[in-house]
């Protein structure tokens, strides 16, 4: 069982446009809108491929009560923590060469209550669990020991941690060393306060973090596929998405993807190639659409131990 958490939940408005103009008006020639957040997707990614997951957020306002509505569409699972103000609404734009353009809102305050609402549900979750995935930003006011927090609760649980996160909250969840990580290699760099171009260059920031208490190191690296770093061992994995529609969501399908592998006791390198699949599924479908097991079956992810340390990365 895998539990997700997403302190701040999101309606994902995707647009589809021709070339953008800024200033001018711009007509959208698709547009979906889906339920968000980083660990929501993950868990519908999860539950969409047979894994088991519960999704636990705070929602609340007439955005909450559309996001409600739309997650019982899709039949997630969820523990929600009612909350007084209103979630928000993230915007994605794309345009025909895939050039994707995100506008994520802040998100709703939560009282000191609903914040400690928030933990307490989490940790009953997680009690029995085999993972929790803390995904996504935090909302204005929680403090960044937030993520601190949630990992020590886990781990006195008996849960492994992966964390989806960036700034200052992934520096926070970094220092009670969770099991995982996965940043991309802008969220990476940011972590290690320096710039990374190469594979051996962001094998090396992995192995910084590993020295901090970190076991695993996953790096999404877009089009590039995806890294995974631990104490002694660098496994690269890469697919090719011919026809990319959208890239949102992506980065969490492939969390999603390697949870699933290593909860059934799959080992790093079968986990890492079953994410870099599921992600290169999810950027082959519309808006933030997981993909389900018909969508994974076109999709062959190669992986090597054998890295090409020098190789500039694309994204
Ligand atoms: N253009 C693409 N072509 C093929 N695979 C992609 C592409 N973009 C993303 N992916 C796959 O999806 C994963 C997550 O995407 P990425 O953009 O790196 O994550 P994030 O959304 O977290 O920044 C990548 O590791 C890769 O496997
Ligand atoms: O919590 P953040 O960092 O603002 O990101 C939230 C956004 O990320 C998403 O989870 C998509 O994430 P990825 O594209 O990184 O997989 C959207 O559903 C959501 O709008």
């Amino acid at each position: 069982m895998i539990i997700t958490l997403t302190p701040n939940p999101s309606l994902d408005r995707t647009l589809s446009v021709g070339d953008l103009v800024r200033g001018e008006v711009n007509r959208a020639v698709a547009s979906t809108l889906e339920p968000g957040g980083k660990g929501v997707n993950v868990t519908r990614a999860l539950l969409a491929n047979g894994s088991d997951s519960v999704a636990v957020f705070p929602c609340g306002g007439n955005n909450g009560r559309l996001m409600e509505l739309l997650i019982s569409e899709e039949h997630v699972a969820t523990r929600i923590v009612p909350v007084a103000s209103a979630i928000r609404v993230n915007t994605a734009i794309i345009e025909p060469d895939g050039t994707t353009t995100k506008v994520n809102e802040a998100g709703p305050h939560l009282s000191p209550a609903e914040v400690a609402c928030l933990l307490d549900t989490t940790e009953e979750l997680i009690t029995g669990a085999g993972w929790l995935a803390l995904c996504g930003a935090l909302p204005p006011g929680l403090p960044d020991d937030f993520t601190t927090q949630v990992v020590r609760r886990a781990r006195a649980a008996g849960a492994s941690v992966a964390i989806d996160a960036s700034g200052a909250a992934l520096r926070a969840g970094v220092d009670a060393c969770p099991q995982l990580i996965k940043p991309n290699r802008t969220e990476l760099a940011e972590l290690v306060g320096r710039d990374l171009e190469t594979v051996d260059q962001v094998c090396s920031a992995a192995r910084d973090v590993i020295r901090e208490g970190v076991t695993t190191v996953i790096v999404s690296l877009g089009k590039d596929g995806a890294l995974a770093v631990g104490e002694r061992c660098a496994i690269h994995a890469h697919a090719v998405a011919p026809k990319p529609k959208s890239t949102v969501g992506a980065g969490d399908s492939l969390l999603a993807g390697v949870l699933s592998a290593l909860d059934s006791g799959h080992d790093l390198a079968e986990s890492l190639r079953t994410g870099v699949v599921w992600g290169t599924a999810a950027v082959q479908l519309p808006g933030s659409r997981m993909p389900t097991p018909a969508d994974l079956a076109g999709v062959h992810a190669t992986i090597t131990t054998d890295l090409d340390g020098s190789r500039r990365l694309t994204d």
